[in-house]
């Protein structure tokens, strides 16, 4: 087909994206769609899972165990010289995983003792346990100081309560710890410590990885994750209703540029400018240049344009009433937010809902709605951290993906509630999980740059969770870049001179599969 004989995309929707394994709506998810390697599993979801292994055949249970167990014996003899390992067991199928790294590696010649926490006793783990015939040795602090490697098997995700002070003085007094599923005492859902936790040099999880893995302060006692398939059956994962995933591109991807793409086909997205705090608008305006719109306008109050019109040259100042701007074309995409005054964001934004426009929440719109989140209803995208959170919608919990997931319901729009794990909530549950970012990000200006880049991917088509989502992974991304140029210690400008590479590396797809 020639050029002349293609179809350009239309203002603001682009290119139709193509289908996703996950962003394109998992509740109307066709039939047989496998699991993404972006899943996420909750320790509900595994259940469910080792519960249709069980209905499949009885057989299953204990292979998907052998799977386990040998899974964690490679990893160690992928990552580790043959050395004295002391296996620590628990009671539950987390201490049978334990039972079987454990014969797997003595068979492999390496010199290896259980020490059983607590006794084997699901039926698996007991099986397991019946199974070994090496060196068994008292549940110790001493035990623990004297192996070169322990394995925590202990509890996976079957803790259910604090874990006591004998399991956590065994954990403090071991030097290196490769966990199996999780490290003791991190709950699986919500990375929240439930009692005392060591940290680990490493951790290996099943199927797929879980929400703690990946949310302070339980991923920093995780280490390095990495999860290991074991044979679950693909009748089981396939279509697997899953509500969580990591933020990787895959999840969502940005339109290419094309032969007959101009500037309104690459979207165009409009700041409110306010009177106080001009930078943060300029940011914002530029974090949707950089990343990649095709044009970034800002409206100001017409004593106010000046500052507007002295700043980068590439950004088009609009003084007229919001009102009357709103009547033009490409008027649809907003940011309203950053560098207002509260009451400057409440003149504006119900304006911009009035028309129907598709908008990003952040900073004074935020504010604005303090103690009263209906007052953001028909936003697309909200952008709180914790402090404009806890303002709008009460504290955020020790269940961040809960505490996001209720408001984006409540309100009926994405939320995005950042830090050095950015929660992606969608109104029908889904959630994703951004930890592709760097603390060089916590500097003043930053979360503007991000709210413009939202502006960005909503212009280029995407629907609000999935544009949230890449906006978020692209201001990781170049907040990486602007880190490693930067000593370390980029500023707000430099993310924003790093968005360009970000969308370019974006296109290139994930270099972790999971
Ligand atoms: N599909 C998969 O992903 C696969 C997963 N597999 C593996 O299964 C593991 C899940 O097994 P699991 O359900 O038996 O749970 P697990 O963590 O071993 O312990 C539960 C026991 O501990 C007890 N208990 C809890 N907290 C406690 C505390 N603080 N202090 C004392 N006791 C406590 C609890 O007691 P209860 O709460 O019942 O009173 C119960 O007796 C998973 O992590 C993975 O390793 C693989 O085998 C294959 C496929
Ligand atoms: N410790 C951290 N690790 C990773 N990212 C962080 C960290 N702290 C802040 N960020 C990111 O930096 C940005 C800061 O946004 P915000 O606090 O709104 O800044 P500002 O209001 O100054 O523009 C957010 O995208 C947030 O996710
Ligand atoms: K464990």
């Amino acid at each position: 087909m020639s050029l002349g004989q293609q179809k350009a995309p239309k203002a603001g929707e682009s290119r139709p994206t193509q289908p996703l394994a996950a962003g394109n709506g998992e509740a109307g998810r066709p039939e047989g769609q496998r699991l993404s390697p972006l899943a996420l599993l909750s320790v509900a979801d595994s259940r469910v899972m080792d519960a249709q292994a069980e209905r499949l055949s009885s057989a299953l249970p204990e292979e998907l165990m052998q799977h386990a167990g040998s899974a964690g014996a490679h990893e160690i003899m992928r990552h580790y010289a043959p050395c004295r390992v002391l296996v620590a067991c628990g009671p539950g199928n987390n201490g049978g995983d334990g039972y079987v790294l454990a014969r797997i590696l003595r068979a492999q010649g390496w010199r290896v003792e259980i020490t059983p926490a607590l006794p084997p006793q699901t039926p698996l783990a007991r099986a397991m346990a019946a199974r070994w015939k090496g060196a068994v040795v008292p549940f110790s602090p001493q035990a623990a100081a004297e192996a070169e490697l322990v394995v925590d098997a202990v509890f996976g995700a079957g803790l259910s309560r604090p874990v006591s002070p004998e399991v956590a003085a065994f954990f403090a007094a071991a030097d290196r710890i490769v966990a199996l599923d999780l490290p003791t005492g991190v709950n699986g859902d919500t990375g929240q410590l439930m009692g005392e936790v060591a940290r680990c040099e490493r951790t290996v999880a099943f199927v797929r990885r879980r929400p703690g893995h990946f949310l302070l302060p339980g991923a920093e006692k995780c280490g390095f994750t990495r999860a290991a398939e074991i044979g679950m059956p693909a009748r089981i994962t396939t279509g697997f209703p899953v509500r969580c995933w990591r933020n990787e591109p895959g999840l969502w991807r940005l339109p290419r540029q094309h032969p007959l793409d101009n500037k309104y086909t690459r979207g165009v997205v409009n700041v409110c400018g306010g009177t106080v705090m001009p930078g943060a608008a300029l940011l914002a305006t530029e974090g949707a240049r950089r990343s990649g719109c095709g044009m970034a306008r800002i409206a100001s109050d017409p004593a106010h344009a000046g500052v507007f019109r002295n700043g980068p040259p590439g950004i088009i100042v609009d003084t007229a009433p919001l009102a009357e701007l709103l009547t033009q074309p490409h008027r649809k995409y907003w940011v309203c937010g950053p560098g207002l005054l509260p009451q400057e964001a409440g003149t504006l934004f119900p304006v911009l809902l009035e028309a129907h426009c598709c908008v990003v929440a952040d900073a004074g719109t935020l504010d604005w709605a303090r103690e009263d989140p209906q007052k953001l209803r028909g936003a697309a995208v909200l952008t709180p951290h914790d402090g404009e959170f806890a303002r709008v919608f009460g504290p955020v919990g020790p269940d961040r993906i809960e505490s996001a997931r209720k408001a984006a319901s409540l309100v009926g729009s994405v939320v995005v509630l950042k830090g050095y794990t950015t929660v992606i909530a969608a109104p029908d549950g889904r959630v994703a999980l951004n930890v592709h970012a760097t603390p060089a990000l916590a500097t003043a200006g930053s979360g503007d740059v991000l709210s413009g880049t939202v502006g960005t991917c909503l212009a280029a088509g995407l629907p609000p969770w999935e544009a949230a989502c890449a906006a978020v992974w692209l201001h990781g991304e170049a907040g990486r870049r602007a880190a490693w140029s930067e000593g370390g210690w980029p500023i707000a400008e430099d993310i924003v001179a790093q968005l360009g590479n970000a969308r370019g590396t974006a296109e290139k797809g994930t270099d972790d599969p999971g």
